[in-house]
């Protein structure tokens, strides 16, 4: 514990942010590394580019006013994911990949990096999943007892230097130990009861070794992300999850003196510590980030803070709205009051969830637009804050004001509150959440639809191919006619519908060409909600959103996607699916005012989902799929606060749902495989069909969902659409019999993990048709 003592750092007196976001205002990231992806550049021009992003990050965070010498801008940069790279660092790629690794330098290129992230030949990704109740996803690391860790890149350091070289003292930011093991899973042939985390102590010197190297680079900082001590979803019971906190930073921090390490911050977004701070507090780190926002402020003085730097983050890194300065400062001084060394403003998440500069949204409404902050007004709002806790309110005197204004103005409105939405949803009767037994709905569809054992279909969207992306952007520009757009979209959809018949699928889908993305786009087409222009925020890799701004009281102005689907059922005898996006995944992927309950919006989107389910069903649509694919991205990290959100969840779903005939099946469409935990919300969806993604786990999903007895229909994604792989005919057989072995064959439907939006036709017609190939093979395998 001696090195605390020494400690005399003021922290961040002008305040600091816990990440930035990376992939550029004009997304600039992502056409370097996919043009190289598309082998037209090479590493070196990635590097060159991404070179200069960080730069520029650097540049605006210190003109934004971050301080370039206290080693308050954080240095955050990834290629593709930060945890990817916390295995690269420590040298933890899974023996699959070895070969990736160049034997004389023992590092990874972007290529072979880029191959662990995407997959490429026979070589499979590594696993994606949500970063905690995010957009964001992460790549499961995958360790075993015999994992080797070595300190095997130094890209940090090197980062670091280039930073320092331009004036700019940096503090990298890092995955911590705890999380990246309690993140990882174990290994494929690892015993039964390992599990990651048992090699904390193997993998603690590596980090030592790091933070000994950044310290001898003129490193005074560097940051440790532990968001896994904020959730009880992680596999591990709080307690050991609290004794390996305490087990990495004694060792980090107690046992490694400065300045052979640097100051060490330990930030956890996303929520609250509860009993981890106390725990966290009393080891040597040196500061500790808190999440304000989610989290609670502990009653009093906690014993060891004394020492330490609090980073207070109070500025919602995970929102747009512009802050409540005045109630920011009060949480400052209450920060205050828990016995810091110091109190620091910050962020209360990295802000890698919201985009750059609401200054480069020309096209927004102006008034909305004063109402919010994005990434570098919220760097703005740590600097006003920051100069309030040092020089007293009188001192941001114009900017409380101008945030109470806004304020102000965002409660009074038009359409924030409108009378008839909601008198129509207190006016709900509890038969509005109710469908009704499902045995009489299977038989009345079955009658109806006529469909083959293990029916094949999609998940909705076929791939947004350059033309249809070309077309939009002009038809936004005004360069194309809304009549010549729509019959080019109406071109791409008969196309699509050839090839499902070619192909033999048993559902058809329309594709959703017409759609930039299956949030924006019923966005774009309803009351309450403002697009944005520049608005991007990376989802996975390459791969980025422009989240909608849900700002007053949603209503349907006229149906959206009607005559789109009736168009496809007339080119086509087979089924077609409408498709919609449900009202959960529609919040989990918007900005949404936080002035209501969460339940209330959702409710308020459901009703215009169900008068569009209304008008489908109308239009002869005997299918409708509601996409649900965010239902356990929002689930609370803390379990007190889980069955809360599944109960407004579940009804919203219920509520958009629950208004059609028996004959008319509703499917819904789940991504993302860890639903073990959230098994019984899926039952309460009530949903005819329900397809969820399997093939990256190999099917480990259907295991839950068999032990449950799930009673529904459920198809279980047979190809990972997230790499650009095709599957072979017989690995899709392999998983269909794993599937046909777990779930009774009459409930069984066949399908990819996903939409199909990111693919190339030259991925998915190959796909597609091992698939159907697959299928018809095991259908044969069927008892009569
Ligand atoms: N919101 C959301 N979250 C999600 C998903 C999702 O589908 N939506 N899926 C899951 C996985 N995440 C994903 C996130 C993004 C994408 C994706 O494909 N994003 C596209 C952008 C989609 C989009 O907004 N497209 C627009 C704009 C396309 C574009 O880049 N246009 C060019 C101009 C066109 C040209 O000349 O090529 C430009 O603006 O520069 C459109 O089609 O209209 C991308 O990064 O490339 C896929 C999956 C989880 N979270
Ligand atoms: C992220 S879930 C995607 C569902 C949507 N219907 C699609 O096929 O793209
Ligand atoms: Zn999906």
């Amino acid at each position: 514990m001696s090195s605390s003592t020494v400690t005399s750092t003021p922290g961040f007196p002008g305040g600091t942010i816990l990440g930035y976001p990376r992939v550029g205002p004009r997304r600039e990231l992502k056409k370097a590394i996919e043009s190289f992806w598309a082998g037209k550049t090479t590493a070196d021009d990635v590097e060159q580019a991404a070179a200069a992003l960080r730069t520029r990050t650097r540049t605006r965070l210190v003109e934004l006013g971050l301080d370039p010498t206290d080693a308050s801008i954080p240095s955050n940069f990834s290629f593709y994911d930060q945890v990817l790279d916390a295995a690269v660092v420590v040298g933890a790629v899974p023996a699959r990949f070895a070969h990736l690794v160049d034997p004389t330098t023992g590092r990874l290129d972007l290529a072979g990096y880029s191959t662990i992230a995407r997959g490429a030949g026979d070589d499979l990704p590594a696993e994606m999943t949500k970063w905690f109740d995010t957009n964001y996803h992460y790549l499961v690391p995958e360790i075993g007892p015999d994992t080797v860790f070595r300190f095997a890149d130094d890209r940090p350091v090197r980062e670091f230097v280039e930073a320092l070289a331009q004036g700019v003292l940096t503090r990298p930011v890092l995955v911590g130990p705890v999380t990246f093991l309690l993140l990882a899973k174990a290994a494929d042939g690892a015993p039964e009861g390992f599990s990651p985390i048992d090699r904390l102590a193997d993998l603690l010197p590596v980090y030592a070794e790091l933070l000994t190297a950044l310290a001898a680079a003129g490193a005074t900082w560097v940051q440790l992300d532990e968001p896994a001590l904020v959730s009880d979803s992680i596999d591990a019971t709080s307690e050991q999850a609290i004794t390996a906190l305490v087990q990495a930073y004694t060792a980090l921090a107690g046992d490694l003196a400065k300045p052979t390490r640097p100051a060490l911050l330990v930030a956890a977004p996303y929520g609250d510590l509860g009993a981890a701070l106390p725990a966290l507090a009393g080891t040597a780190v040196d500061g500790i980030a808190l999440d304000l926002v989610r989290g609670c402020l502990p009653a009093g003085p906690v014993a060891g803070l004394e020492t330490k730097v609090l980073v207070a983050g109070v500025v919602d890194g995970h929102n747009i709205w512009r802050a409540d300065l005045g109630a920011a400062l009060d949480r400052l001084d209450a920060a205050r009051t828990l016995g810091a060394a110091s109190v620091s403003v910050g962020t209360s998440t990295s802000l890698l969830h919201v985009p750059h500069d609401v200054e480069d949204e020309p096209a927004l409404d102006p008034t909305l637009r004063a109402w919010l902050a994005f990434a570098d007004q919220k760097v703005g709002e740590v600097a006003t804050l920051a100069h309030g806790l040092a020089d007293g309110r009188d001192a941001v005197a114009d900017q409380l004001a101008a945030s109470s204004a806004a304020l102000a103005n965002r409660r009074t409105a038009p359409g924030v509150v409108r009378p008839e939405v909601r008198e129509r949803l207190a006016g709900l009767s509890d038969e509005a959440f109710h469908r009704g037994d499902y045995a009489a709905r299977k038989a009345a569809q079955a009658a109806k639809l006529q469909l083959p054992p293990l029916p094949t279909t999609t998940i909705g969207s076929f791939p947004q191919t350059p033309e249809i992306r070309k077309s939009r952007a002009a038809h936004a520009k005004g360069e194309l006619s809304t009549e010549q757009y729509e019959a080019e979209m109406r071109a791409e959809i008969q196309r699509v519908v050839t090839l499902q018949e070619e192909i033999g699928l048993d559902v058809l889908v329309h594709g959703e060409p017409e759609r930039n993305d299956m949030v924006q786009y019923f966005a774009e087409n309803l009351d309450g909600f403002a697009a944005t222009q520049n608005g991007w925020v990376q989802s996975y890799g390459s791969r980025c959103v422009r989240p909608p701004i849900l700002w007053g009281d949603v209503a349907r102005p006229a149906p959206i996607t009607v005559a789109w689907s009736a168009y496809t059922a007339s080119l086509t005898a087979k089924p077609v699916k409408g498709m919609l996006t449900g009202p959960v995944t529609i919040l989990a992927w918007s900005f949404v005012r936080n002035d209501q309950p969460l339940g209330d919006t959702a409710n308020q989107v459901a009703l215009a989902l169900r008068d569009e389910i209304a008008d489908l069903e109308a239009a002869g649509i005997g299918i409708v799929q509601v996409d649900e694919p965010a239902l356990r991205e929002l689930l609370p990290l803390r379990a007190a606060d889980q069955p809360a959100y599944l109960d407004w969840s579940v009804s919203s779903f219920r509520l958009a749902t629950s208004g059609v005939r028996k004959d008319t099946q509703i499917h819904t469409h789940l991504c993302y495989s860890e639903f073990g935990e959230i098994i019984d919300a899926i039952d309460g969806l009530d949903a005819d069909v329900t397809s969820i993604e399997a093939a990256r786990s190999k099917m480990e999903i259907l295991e839950p969902i068999a032990e449950a007895g799930y009673p529904r229909g459920i198809g279980p994604g047979v190809w990972d659409i997230h790499s650009p792989r095709v599957p072979s005919e017989a690995e899709v057989t392999e998983l269909l019999g794993a599937a046909v072995r777990s779930i009774a064959a009459h409930e069984l439907w066949v399908n990819p993990d996903c939409g199909l939006k990111t693919r190339r036709y030259q991925e998915v017609t190959p796909s597609l048709e091992h698939m159907v190939a697959a299928t018809k093979t095991v259908r044969a395998t069927l008892p009569a």
